[in-house]
C-alpha cells in the first residue's frame, strides 16, 4: 500500500502548491488522479517519485509511506528500488536513443535475467515496441512514444506505477489503447496511480479516485461514485461524456445500475 498522510508541498518560499494531502493506493489498486490546471496532480507525482528537488520544490509536512517504510526522504533512484517508478510523459523519452537502448535504460536497477523477463513483458504488452526494436524513440509515433515511455517504466518491475497524463495529445483511438493496457498492467498486479485530465479515460480504468482543487483533495471515492457526482460530471465530464465513462467500465466491469 502507498499512502499519502497530510503532504504539504512548497516551490521556493512563495508557491504553496499541496496543502495537506491525503491518499492511499492499495497494493492492487488502480487510483486515479483528476483535477485541473495548475491543481496539483504533477507535485504530487514529484513528491511521491522523490523528483520535487529537480523543480526546486520541498516537502514541508507529512508524509509518504510505501509499504511500512517512508519513502518521503529517499532520493529518486532509492524510490525506484523500492518499487516505485514514474513513466515521463511521452515525449520525454530518450528521442536519439533506440527503442530497444530505450527499454535497457529503464532496466538498468535490475539484474539481467529480471531485464529479460521485464523486457518479455513489455513486448507482450506492446508489440509494436518489438517490431521498432532498432528504431529511434524520436522517430515514433505520439502514442507509441508514449507506449515506450510506460514501457521504460515497467522494465523496472515496478509495483506502483505512476503515470502522468499519459492520454495528452493523442487521438481518441490510441487513448482506448493505452487505457486497455493500463487495465492489463493492473490485472498483472501492479498498482497504478493515474493522473489525468481525461477523466472519462481515467474513471474508466481506475477503482478509486481523487479530486485535486488547488493543492487539496476536494473529493474521493470509487470511480462510480465520482462518475455519479455532480461537481465531477459538470467539472470533468461535461454532457453525456459521464455517461461514457460509465459505459466504459462496464465493458470491464460488472456495475450496479447506472443511476445517474
Ligand atoms: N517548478 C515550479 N516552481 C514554482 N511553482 C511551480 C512549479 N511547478 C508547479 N508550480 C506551481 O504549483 C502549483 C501546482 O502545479 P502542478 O504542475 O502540480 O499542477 P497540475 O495539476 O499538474 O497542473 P497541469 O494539469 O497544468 O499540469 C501551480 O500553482 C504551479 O504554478
Amino acid at each position: 500500500m502507498l499512502s499519502v498522510r497530510d503532504l504539504h508541498v512548497r516551490y521556493g518560499r512563495s508557491v504553496a502548491a499541496l496543502h495537506g494531502v491525503d491518499l492511499a493506493v492499495p497494493d492492487d489498486g488502480v487510483l486515479a488522479v483528476l483535477g485541473s490546471n495548475g491543481a496539483g496532480k504533477s507535485t504530487l507525482l514529484r513528491a511521491i517519485s522523490g523528483t520535487l528537488r529537480l523543480h526546486r520544490g520541498l516537502i514541508t509536512g507529512g508524509e509518504i509511506r510505501f509499504g511500512d517504510r517512508r519513502i518521503d526522504r529517499l532520493d529518486p533512484a532509492a524510490i525506484v528500488r523500492r518499487g516505485v517508478v514514474g513513466a515521463p510523459e511521452g515525449r520525454q523519452v530518450f528521442t536519439r536513443m533506440t527503442v530497444e537502448e530505450n527499454l535497457r535504460a529503464g532496466g538498468i536497477t535490475r539484474s539481467s535475467a529480471e531485464r529479460a523477463t521485464a523486457r518479455r513483458r513489455v513486448h507482450e504488452l506492446f508489440p509494436v515496441l518489438r517490431a521498432r526494436a532498432h528504431q529511434r524513440g524520436g522517430l515514433l509515433s505520439g502514442g507509441e512514444q508514449q507506449m515506450l515511455a510506460i514501457g521504460r517504466a515497467l522494465m523496472s518491475a515496478p509495483r506502483v506505477l505512476l503515470l502522468d497524463e499519459p492520454s495528452l495529445g493523442l487521438a481518441p483511438r490510441v487513448v482506448e489503447q493505452i487505457a486497455r493496457i493500463i487495465r492489463e498492467i493492473h490485472a498483472q498486479g501492479t498498482a497504478v496511480v493515474l493522473v489525468e485530465q481525461n477523466a472519462v479515460m481515467a474513471l474508466g480504468v481506475a477503482d478509486h479516485a481523487v479530486v485535486l482543487e488547488v493543492g487539496r483533495v476536494a473529493l474521493s471515492g470509487s470511480s462510480e461514485e465520482l462518475s455519479r457526482s455532480e461537481d465531477v460530471r459538470h467539472l470533468y465530464l461535461g454532457g453525456h461524456a459521464e455517461t461514457r465513462a460509465t459505459a466504459e467500465r462496464g465493458k470491464h466491469k460488472a456495475l450496479s445500475r447506472w443511476d445517474g
